[in-house]
């Protein structure tokens, strides 16, 4: 454990952002569209984005993780509450969503550290998507 979180570390200078500790934008891009084979996998899930435009989708979520991690990205779409207002989402299906994206990070090899942050970024957005339900 300890030597090699000490060898991995070396590789990157002690102030990486978070996004390239995850591996810049072509991880962003392969772990959001392992989070799409894994909601359409999901029967409960997927009926929530019956409705929508699934690139539209994927391309404003990877924008707003490159923004959240501190890349070179300004996400510019709606606000959390509206972007998912009156949808009826449930706690459990909220923590699912939470749970498919650390899964999606797994599989695209983002460090466990880096997948902890990412989720402790996106965990204050709960009060905003769950707002408008
Ligand atoms: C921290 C958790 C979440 C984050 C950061 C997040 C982020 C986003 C983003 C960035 C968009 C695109 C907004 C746009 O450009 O219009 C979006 C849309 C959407 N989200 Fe989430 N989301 C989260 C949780 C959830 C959950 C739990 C569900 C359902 C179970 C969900 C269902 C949807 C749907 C259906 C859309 C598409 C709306 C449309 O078609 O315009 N989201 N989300």
């Amino acid at each position: 454990g300890a030597l090699l979180i000490t060898g991995c570390s070396a590789h990157q200078p002690q102030n990486a952002t978070l996004y390239e500790r995850m591996g810049g934008q072509a991880t962003i891009d392969a772990v959001v569209e392992n989070l799409l084979y894994r909601i359409a996998d999901d029967d409960e899930i997927v009926s929530y984005f019956a409705n929508s435009n699934i690139d539209l989708f994927a391309a404003s979520l990877a924008t707003q993780l490159c923004d959240v991690a501190d890349g070179p990205c300004q996400y510019d779409g709606p606000p959390m509450d509206r972007a998912h207002q009156t949808m009826g989402i449930t706690n459990a299906h909220f923590n699912r969503v939470v749970e498919y994206l650390d899964a999606a990070m797994a599989d695209e090899n983002v460090p466990l550290a880096a997948r902890n942050d990412m989720l402790g970024r996106l965990a204050p957005m709960y009060d905003d998507v769950m707002r408008l339900q």
